[in-house]
């Protein structure tokens, strides 16, 4: 696994044809963690970049989150062009739906969050720091206020509470980043990437280039589903199916930046010429189409896009 290379960003430069694509998860990736959710709002450097995103008419932005779709649509209302996933694919709100929610899958059953909310709530009792956020599809305890060791040890116990009571219901049991989730059965964040390139791909303009990253087991979902020729980037430490890394939030948004300012830094020199690429096209079943030997070995070398003379800016 490799860190992702600043020379990567070239990629997603206006001047490179096609509609390129950025799946980005937010906590722990657009955003470092706070102790409370209602804290982590994005800082003026992040809408900056959001602002400069949302303006590239080539570029799809999918914010696709853990939260529910109240807090996404207070934090980025003013980005129209972005589409939002809420709470990891329950529902999203973007152009194509008129900017008005709309469910990925209406028949999602949450009628186990009754029993599932009994449980948190008995175990929040006896957690001192802990407190439960509920959603419209899940419902999270969290723990990070908690003392560190005794919320592990009640995390594990209540991830096997869990387990045990809930049999058959259509929900999924996950640990976060100091959280236990329960979240309905159907939702997965890959399928909101699969839906997104289906959906462009039948509009005849399948994605340029393809951008997801996240830092969390959610993410990994979108790293497998996305198409092979995909520029996947887990945030943090941790197994993972990415091809690459970041640090954390600060790089993640130190690189969009360079994508959203155009420039490379240090190097401060434009991409290479639209005329003198073909668009690599991605397809749902993995393979490239319209790609060029060319474009194939670029994959392997980001840096190619650069002009040889110059030297490359690594991380
Ligand atoms: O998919 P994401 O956008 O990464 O959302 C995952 C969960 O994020 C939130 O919890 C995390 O961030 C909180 C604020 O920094 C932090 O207090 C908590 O410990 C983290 O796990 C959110 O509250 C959850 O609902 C999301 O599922």
């Amino acid at each position: 696994m490799q860190m992702l290379r600043d020379s990567v960003a070239c990629m997603f430069f206006s001047s490179t044809p096609g509609t390129k694509a950025l799946f980005l998860d937010y906590d722990g990736t657009l955003r470092e963690f706070e102790k409370r959710p209602e804290a982590a709002v994005p800082s003026e450097e992040a809408h900056e970049i959001f602002h400069l995103l949302n303006s590239r008419e080539d570029l799809k932005v999918f914010i696709v989150s853990g939260r529910n779709k109240e807090f996404l649509e207070d934090q980025f209302r003013a980005y129209n062009s972005f589409t939002l996933i809420a709470e990891h694919g329950f529902t999203k709100r973007g152009p194509d739906t008129g900017h008005k929610w709309r469910p990925f899958n209406p028949f999602t059953d949450t009628e186990w969050m009754v029993k599932v909310r009994i449980i948190l709530e008995f175990f929040t009792r006896c957690t001192p720091g802990s407190h439960i956020e509920e959603k419209h599809s899940a419902i999270v305890w969290h723990y990070r206020e908690c003392d560190e060791e005794y919320g592990q040890f009640k995390a594990k116990e209540l991830m096997h509470q869990l387990a045990t009571s809930l049999g058959n219901m259509p929900c999924q049991i996950s640990q976060g980043s100091k959280i236990v989730e329960v979240a309905s059965l159907s939702v997965k964040k890959g399928l909101v990437v699969r839906a997104a390139i289906t959906q462009q791909e039948t509009q005849s303009e399948p994605f340029a280039e393809v951008l997801v990253m996240g830092d969390d087991r959610t993410d990994e979902s979108m790293f497998l589903d996305a198409p092979q020729g995909a520029w996947t980037v887990k945030v943090g430490p941790g197994e993972t199916s990415a091809k690459h890394r970041l640090k954390g939030p600060a790089e993640v948004r130190r690189f969009l930046r360079i994508i959203a300012d155009q420039k490379l830094p240090s190097t401060a020199m434009s991409p290479v010429s639209p005329s003198s690429k073909t668009p690599k096209f991605f397809s749902m079943d993995g393979r490239k189409e319209n790609v060029s030997q060319e474009d194939d070995d670029a994959d392997d070398d980001p840096l190619d896009c650069l002009p040889e003379t110059e030297e490359p800016n690594q991380m």
